[in-house]
């Protein structure tokens, strides 16, 4: 049986009265690939911040293994452009590195030849295996992945989750990522969280894709729209702090979610 890495048990994350993140119940096992998808503002990045320990969650809690090493590869690289800093020395950065693995480490995601180039010079492609090759050298056992081929065109973005698959084939570290990009990471994913401040559903590609929320979210895959789709279309009601209600208790300033409620 898998080793649980993570659970994230009933979390809340409210800001102002404004609710960002309600009654999220999610799991990482040793080895899965697990996509958290949803549309922009769902709160994502929150929770993957809230993984992180930088941000607290006001009701719930995230129950770490002992042994949880993370990586984390944000989604975009800040430094500034007038800095001169080279890949060897920028990846010289990471807590405890062994100077030893960088090399190595750059090779195996495809880059070792730009060891002594600039950051700032770096396409986009390039960044983002830099910051792979960065997430990789704390030696994780869970690697984050903030939106990974931000930035990268289709055929550098179907590259790039071959490679996080081969990468978790390899070193049998679990993945959590967040993905814009349902038809291509579907296939290299074990598990599938849709969310959109709550989970809306969740389990292998093929139960999530067949599964109204998703495609009231997504669309119906194979279907035209497919991609473009991301209003928000069902059926459940909220109370005025965004809460999901029964529909038979709901009550006055409660809403009825439908097409294009944005749960704001
Ligand atoms: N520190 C904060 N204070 C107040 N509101 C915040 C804070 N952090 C995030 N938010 C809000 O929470 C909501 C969710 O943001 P988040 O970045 O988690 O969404 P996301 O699903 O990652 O979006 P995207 O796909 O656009 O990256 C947004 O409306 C954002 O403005």
């Amino acid at each position: 049986m898998s080793i649980r890495l993570v659970s994230f048990e009933n979390i809340g994350i409210t800001f102002d009265q404004r609710i960002l993140l309600s009654n999220i119940d999610m799991t990482i096992d040793e080895g899965e690939i697990v996509t958290l998808i949803g549309p922009n503002g769902s709160g994502k990045s929150t929770l993957i911040r809230t993984l992180l320990g930088l941000q607290a969650p006001t009701s719930g809690k995230v129950i770490r293994n002992k042994a949880l090493r993370i990586g984390y590869m944000p989604q975009k690289l800040h430094i500034d452009p007038t800095l001169p800093l080279t890949v060897r020395h920028f990846l010289a950065l990471v807590r405890n590195v062994n100077k030893r693995d960088i090399l190595p480490t750059l090779e195996k995601v495809g880059v070792g030849y730009l060891l002594d180039s600039q950051v700032h010079v770096l396409s986009g492609g390039e960044t983002q295996r830099v910051l792979l090759a960065r997430a990789l050298l704390s030696r994780p056992n869970l690697l984050v992945l903030d939106e990974p081929v931000q930035g990268v065109d289709v055929n550098g973005q179907v590259a790039l989750y071959n490679l996080i698959e081969d990468i978790r084939n390899e070193l049998h570290c679990a993945v959590l990522m967040v993905s814009h990009d349902l038809h291509l990471v579907m296939a290299k994913t074990d598990t599938v969280v849709c969310i959109n401040q709550h989970v809306c559903c969740s389990g292998t590609p093929q139960q999530v894709t067949g599964h109204p929320a998703y495609q009231a979210l997504f669309g119906i895959p194979g279907a035209e729209e497919s991609i473009a789709i991301y209003a928000h279309q069902h059926d459940h009601v909220h109370d005025k702090h965004g809460d999901v209600l029964d529909a038979d208790t709901s009550q006055d300033g409660d809403h009825q979610d439908h097409t294009h409620c944005s749960h704001h």
